[in-house]
């Protein structure tokens, strides 16, 4: 499904990544551990699309991303891979069902089918009671369950996650994991994750540990 080798990129002077090899399998959860600085979210970002390694090559399902222009790259993106940060990103003069349908909107999918299909998930999420609220009336978990639909509005194959439960109490972070692995059960989607939690790390299928700008296992 995802295939990273030799990636390296570096700020400057400052080597961050010094030639990453990743492959994760579809349907698996992986999550990426390692200290403060290590490298983690620059190759997230890196093999989520959002950025360029300076080197190396980046296969998701057989495309060679390296090889396509931006605006092929961009709707390759929306397509393909839906992302959850630790900071959400709501867009606060929308409300929750508003803020999940943009990205299908984007993707030109029909105003009806969007919409259906954005009460389906937030339904399953448990926020069908919230659907019209604003982000700033939700609470830190439901905002953030609003996020995760919004990530998979267009039904990507590959859901990227920097520290989604990093802003979330435990109750809500195991609640949110839960949901990683019941959306895996239901539709197969592969998860690439980054994060400090132990308890995602230890429900994942495999952990991938960084060390300076290198996967040591
Ligand atoms: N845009 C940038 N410009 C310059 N340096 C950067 C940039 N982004 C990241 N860095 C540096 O790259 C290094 C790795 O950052 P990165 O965010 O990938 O680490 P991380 O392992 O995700 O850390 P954390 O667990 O604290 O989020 C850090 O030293 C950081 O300061």
């Amino acid at each position: 499904m995802l295939k990273a080798t030799a990636i390296n990129k570096s700020y400057g002077q400052l080597q961050i990544l010094k030639g990453v090899d990743i492959e994760v399998n579809k349907g698996e959860i992986v999550t990426i551990v390692g200290a403060s600085g290590a490298g983690k979210s620059t190759l997230l970002n890196i093999l989520g699309t959002l950025d360029r390694p300076d080197s190396g090559q980046l296969f998701i399902n057989d495309v060679e991303l390296n090889k396509l222009s931006n605006k092929n790259l961009s709707s390759f993106r929306n397509r393909e891979i839906g992302f959850i940060f630790q900071f959400h990103h709501l867009l606060a003069e929308f409300d929750a069902i508003e803020n999940v349908c943009i990205p299908a909107y984007i993707a030109g999918t029909s105003r009806h089918e969007v919409e259906k299909r954005a009460a389906e998930l937030l339904d399953l999420l448990g926020l069908s009671h919230r659907l019209h609220h604003k982000p700033s009336t939700l609470s830190g978990g439901e905002q953030q369950r609003v996020a995760v639909a919004r990530a998979l509005i267009n039904n990507p194959a590959l859901i990227f996650a920097d520290e989604p439960s990093g802003n979330l109490d435990s109750q809500n972070a195991r609640e949110l994991h839960e949901l990683f692995i019941k959306l895996r059960k239901d539709f197969n989607q592969t998860f690439v994750i980054v994060t400090h939690n132990e308890d995602l790390a230890n429900l994942s299928d495999r952990k991938v540990m960084m060390v300076d700008g290198l996967i040591v296992q």
